[in-house]
């Protein structure tokens, strides 16, 4: 009797639990820490097929039963939740196999610390970068880390010294207001920045709003008259955003005033000087303009004696993870909550998406993810469901769409990242498996982890 209280001591004096089946794959032994590791009692176990017990796709125990096989694992999945180290042997009785025996240790909290501390890692390598992006003076609110942006920011230096006329180009989304007034902070004027939004201006308020106008210059004006954006940008920048979306007959006066850097307000008749650096955006492609009937080609060359462009967010990925922890920190302490953890599953997802709205679209994807995951984790069902409304397939990798300004190599290492990405995931971020589905040596598939920053 105390020699089998000893022994069942023993057994479970450490936290292995063992678990016995016998030829016929039925569970003969089944221990306290089984029982305690995967949630289920003696009672319910024992006698049963351990096939009916766990999914045989999990169950290491029936190669070294079927196989005589002795299999040592690290971190090998025993449910879909449950990770354990595991030691597996066939039980010998003169030679022929009677038996199995595993036995397993719950590392699920371990792995779950391990990989809290890379997102941390990760997390704070990409904060630090962030801090040194707001001392970045004039690009201060400018979030990035790509090269792509820093050759941007190069750009935008070198035009902000001379008084050309810049046009920035980019889809909705990218920033083009950012980086206009990036513009005017780095040139050296001293009015104000003044922006009108062409796309939001009815056309028949267009006139005054931009040239403004003398009292009594219409019915239901301003007594005292108004000032219009082009004066109130005197000695500064006047940014003309959405561009494109400006009337027709409007392009014609905004053209003279280019040429003349002369014009009169509504109702005036003294002429005034226009005194302004030009900064216009749109998001149509200059090649469409150029082809359009809407916009005049004559003021389009006048307004694009340089052009700056914002590339999408999907070719510059890099700078995904940067926006994502700068927008995370600064949302959580709008909406006053405690700043959630973000796993590296999430992360690689936003990196994988190709966000047609841009950082728009991703600061409301954050906007979302903060409001509505309740534990101490950012929820990642909340993206999924997000891909599912905008029809996207939560779970395939996202391939690159195709631009003119993308280099074919370029193109290629795009869908070679995304892919390897994907399998790693597939595979639980396991190098060794991830290498052998992709047919490719672990070596190289550590250069290329590293390479494209996955
Ligand atoms: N690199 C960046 N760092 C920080 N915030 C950014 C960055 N790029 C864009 N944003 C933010 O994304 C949002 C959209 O930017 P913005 O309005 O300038 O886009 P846009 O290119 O002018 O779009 P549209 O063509 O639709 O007017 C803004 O809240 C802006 O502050």
């Amino acid at each position: 009797m105390l020699e089998k209280a000893l022994i069942k001591e023993l057994i479970n004096f450490h936290n292995h639990s063992f678990t016995i089946i016998d030829k016929q794959e039925n569970v003969i032994y089944w221990s306290d820490r089984a029982a305690e590791i995967f949630g289920m009692s003696n009672e319910y176990v024992i006698g049963k097929k351990i096939t009916e017990v766990f999914r045989e796709e999990h169950l290491v125990m029936l190669e070294s039963l079927r196989d005589n096989k002795t299999i040592v694992k690290k971190q090998h999945k025993a449910t879909n939740n449950i990770y354990v180290d595991i030691k597996s042997m066939p039980i010998l009785i003169d030679g022929e196999v009677e038996g199995a025996i595993v036995s397993e240790v719950n590392v699920t909290e371990q792995k779950r610390q391990k990989e809290q501390i890379e997102t941390l890692k990760n997390k704070v390598s990409v904060l630090s970068d962030n801090m040194k992006q707001l001392k970045n003076g004039n690009f201060r609110n400018i979030i990035y880390k790509s090269s792509v942006i820093e050759h941007v920011k190069t750009r935008i230096e070198k035009a902000a010294k001379t008084n050309a006329n810049i046009l920035i180009t980019g889809e909705t989304g990218v920033g083009k207001e950012l980086f206009a007034k990036s513009i005017h902070d780095t040139s050296d004027v001293s009015g104000e920045f003044i922006p009108i939004n062409c796309g939001a201006i009815p056309s028949h308020l267009f006139e005054s709003e931009l040239f403004g106008y003398e009292k009594g210059a219409f019915t239901g004006a301003n007594r005292e008259g108004n000032k219009g954006k082009i004066e109130l940008a005197e000695g500064g920048t006047l940014f003309l955003d959405e561009m494109g979306d400006m009337p027709l007959d409007m392009q014609v006066k905004f053209l003279r005033v280019l040429q003349e850097k002369q014009y009169f307000k509504l109702g005036g008749n003294k002429e005034k000087s226009a005194d302004f650096r030009l900064v216009s955006a749109t998001n149509r492609k200059i090649a469409d303009l150029l082809a359009s009937d809407d916009f005049r080609s004559d003021l389009l060359y006048r307004i694009n004696v340089v052009n700056i462009h914002i590339p999408p967010l999907r070719e510059r990925p890099d700078d995904i993870e940067s926006l994502f922890f700068y927008y995370l920190y600064s949302l959580s302490e709008k909406y006053g909550t405690d700043v959630k953890y973000a796993n590296q599953q999430l992360i690689n997802h936003l990196k994988a998406y190709h966000w047609p709205g841009n950082v728009r679209e991703l600061i409301n994807v954050i906007e979302r993810l903060v409001i509505f995951s309740n534990e101490e984790a950012l929820n990642n069902e909340i993206f999924d469901q997000y891909l599912t409304e905008v029809g996207e397939d939560a779970k395939q990798a996202t391939l690159p769409s195709v631009t003119e300004e993308l280099e074919l190599k370029d193109y290629v290492e795009k869908i070679e990242a995304d892919y390897i990405r994907h399998v790693l995931e597939e595979n639980g971020q396991n190098v060794e498996r991830a290498s052998k589905a992709l047919g490719i040596s672990r070596p190289t598939l550590y250069a290329k982890v590293k390479r494209f920053g996955l």
